[in-house]
């Protein structure tokens, strides 16, 4: 490696870090992230949804890269949350003074990345976190958290510091991210005093990463030097987990656990269990620590590697269309694309992008597999399942109808085959639904699997099709055909199936016309308590769940159901 070279590829992975900002609306995280890297402070407040952030340093002849999420105050997109929490590896939690209860956000973070790293089984031990009680330039009078308050309650914690800042006067900034990297056995000369920051144009940069040097010919300088990236963007879910990975590897080989299997032994029986699985997929539950490999045991990473560089799995396929501001989202999980936890998390990750996407102004959901829009939730994922698990597929399908019903985005439905539960919900979530005429139904069924739909698929259906027909809908589990659903405006138009797509086109051009801010505060306005019934109770809902379908009884039926499927295809 040239010691000049201060690329993103060449940091090697054990001096790769990311760092998460995190804290409630209007404390100053961005400020503070913006006085670390540009030694600047913008007085104007603009709420942020993420950004994110790349520093490479060059420190005693190695290259270090530091990614940084600043992360949104108001949480409206949990699955970024989560994810924020699982691929930190250090944490800034910011409050401010004058804001008590963005203190106790404060601390319910700190318990919510907790639990989010323990629910990763690979690992386990509490991240660095630095907590920073920002704004303490604000008159004494304004002061609603102490600092002896907030020092006392963090000595009592492990691997954690606290320090009063003001991004707006540099008041401790650099002796927050100095404490910081200490506790996480950074190296020092990563905070700003301790290396020279390089302003690099683009030119430049591109020049270093070919590995031309951009000092001078001939000069040499092995100080540490800093630099931010001109071009940084946010990785992929898939390289966030991959790097997650490698991390979760490295803390592994630290501890010096003995004899791992090997993944592709270790993973077989998850195979034939989860049908149709990706060994992508497989993967990520086990990331998530939702599939013990045999022995219980941590899989290996080198394997992990050539099954990520296998084809994508893809089961949620978006294609964005930047002169429309239309995306079209695809599931993609043949042969029915049925919803498990893989797709939904996809799915809920797909949504949470678009609705922060400017550009985007509408979705159409489709199917990408003939004949089928969704068979709805994959019943594997019910059948003689684990708590834990169904509590995690339970909270993956709570966030993906959220991100859909509470879409800012005028949602269409292109119900291009047959659309059960899960997939009727996905389609009665959205604005507006165009269905194929022909053999194709549509329908809540739950009751003819000997489950019951929950109260949040009866809301929507009671906001669709009104109380009587979803009394009758919902007791008889009846499915419809498309001309059946649209007498009782379960769909809005019929066309035949290779129509479908172009009517949606043709709808949704009118839907365009309308300015956005009016048609959003309109729809929330009308799906407001819908969402906030769920959006109040989702802990309770997810044990409410688990607690019933694991019921023998329940667990019966959907044996039978499963056995009847297997049958009438025979
Ligand atoms: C008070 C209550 C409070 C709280 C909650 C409590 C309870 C929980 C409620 C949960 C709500 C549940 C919602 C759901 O979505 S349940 C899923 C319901 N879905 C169905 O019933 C659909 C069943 N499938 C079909 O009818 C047909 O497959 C379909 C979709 C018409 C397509 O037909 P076809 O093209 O002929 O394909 P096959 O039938 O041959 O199927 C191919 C293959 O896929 C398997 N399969 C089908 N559907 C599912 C599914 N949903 N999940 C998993 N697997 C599915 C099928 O068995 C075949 O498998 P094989 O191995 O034989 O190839």
């Amino acid at each position: 490696m040239s010691s000049h070279l201060v690329d993103e590829c060449a940091a090697p992975p054990k001096n790769c870090f990311r760092l998460v900002v995190l804290g409630t609306a209007r404390v100053g995280k961005t400020a503070i992230v913006s006085r670390f890297l540009f030694n600047q402070y913008d007085d104007q407040y603009t709420p942020t949804i993420e950004d994110f952030h790349r520093k490479m340093y060059r420190i005693r002849g190695e290259v270090y890269r530091l990614d940084i999420l600043d992360t949104s105050g108001v949480h409206p997109f949990p699955a970024m949350r989560r994810l924020s929490f699982l691929t930190g590896d250090l944490f800034i939690l910011v409050y401010s003074v004058d804001n008590y209860e963005s203190y106790m956000e404060v601390m319910r973070l700190r318990e919510q990345i907790l639990e989010s790293k323990a629910s990763c089984k690979t690992r386990t031990a509490a991240p660095p976190m630095i907590i920073a009680g920002n704004k303490a330039d604000r008159p004494e009078s304004e002061r609603e958290v102490l600092y002896d308050e907030v020092a006392k309650w963090v000595s009592t914690v492990k691997k954690c510091a606290f320090l009063e800042t003001s991004a707006k006067k540099n008041g401790n900034i650099n002796e927050l991210f100095q404490t910081l990297f200490e506790l996480a056995k950074l190296p020092p000369e990563m905070s700003p005093s301790l290396h020279r920051r390089v302003s690099i144009g683009d030119q430049a940069w591109e020049a270093a990463k070919k590995g031309i040097s951009f000092y001078p010919r001939g000069k040499q300088d092995d100080n540490p030097l800093g630099v931010v990236s001109p071009h940084a963007r946010r990785p992929s879910l898939r390289s966030d987990l991959i790097e997650a990975e490698a991390k979760a590897e490295q803390e592994q080989r630290r501890a010096e656990k003995p004899s791992i299997p090997k993944i592709s032994s270790a993973l077989s029986p998850y195979r034939s269990q989860y049908r149709s699985c990706t060994w992508m997929s497989l993967l990520r539950q086990a990331f998530q620590g939702l599939v013990r490999p045999a022995g219980g045991q941590v899989c290996r990473l080198q394997v992990q590697h050539r099954c990520y560089n296998a084809p994508a799995a893809g089961h949620v396929q978006v294609d964005m269309n930047s002169d429309t501001g239309v995306a079209t989202v695809r599931l993609n999980r043949p042969p029915v694309n049925s919803l498990n936890l893989d797709v939904l998390t996809e799915l809920s990750i797909a949504l949470e992008k678009l609705e922060t996407d400017r550009s985007c102004r509408a979705m159409v959901l489709a199917s990408a597999v003939p004949g089928i829009f969704s068979a709805g939730l994959d019943i594997m994922e019910m059948y003689k399942s684990t708590p834990e698990r169904c509590v995690a597929f339970w909270r993956a399908l709570q966030d993906a109808w959220l991100n859909l019903y509470g879409s800012r985005l005028i949602t269409m439905a292109a119900i291009e085959g047959h659309s059960p539960a899960g997939g009727c919900l996905l389609a009665m979530s959205c604005d507006y639904r165009v269905m194929a005429d022909g053999k194709f139904q549509i329908g809540l069924n739950e009751t003819r699997l000997g489950i019951v739909a929950p109260f949040w698929f009866t809301d929507v259906m009671l906001c669709t099709i009104g109380h009587r027909e979803t009394e009758k809908a919902l007791q008889l589990g009846a499915m419809y055909s498309a001309q059946q659903a649209l007498s009782i405006g379960l769909v809005d138009k019929v066309v035949p199936a290779d129509q479908v797509m172009s009517t949606v086109q043709t709808e949704l051009k009118s839907w365009l016309q309308i300015p956005d801010a009016a048609r959003v505060i309109t729809k929330t306005s009308m799906r407001k308590q819908v969402l906030d019934r769920l959006s109040s109770q989702k802990e309770k809902d997810a044990q409410f769940f688990a607690d019933f379908i694991l019921r023998e009884s329940v667990q019966k039926s959907l044996g039978a159901y499963i056995a009847s499927l297997q049958k009438r295809k025979s």
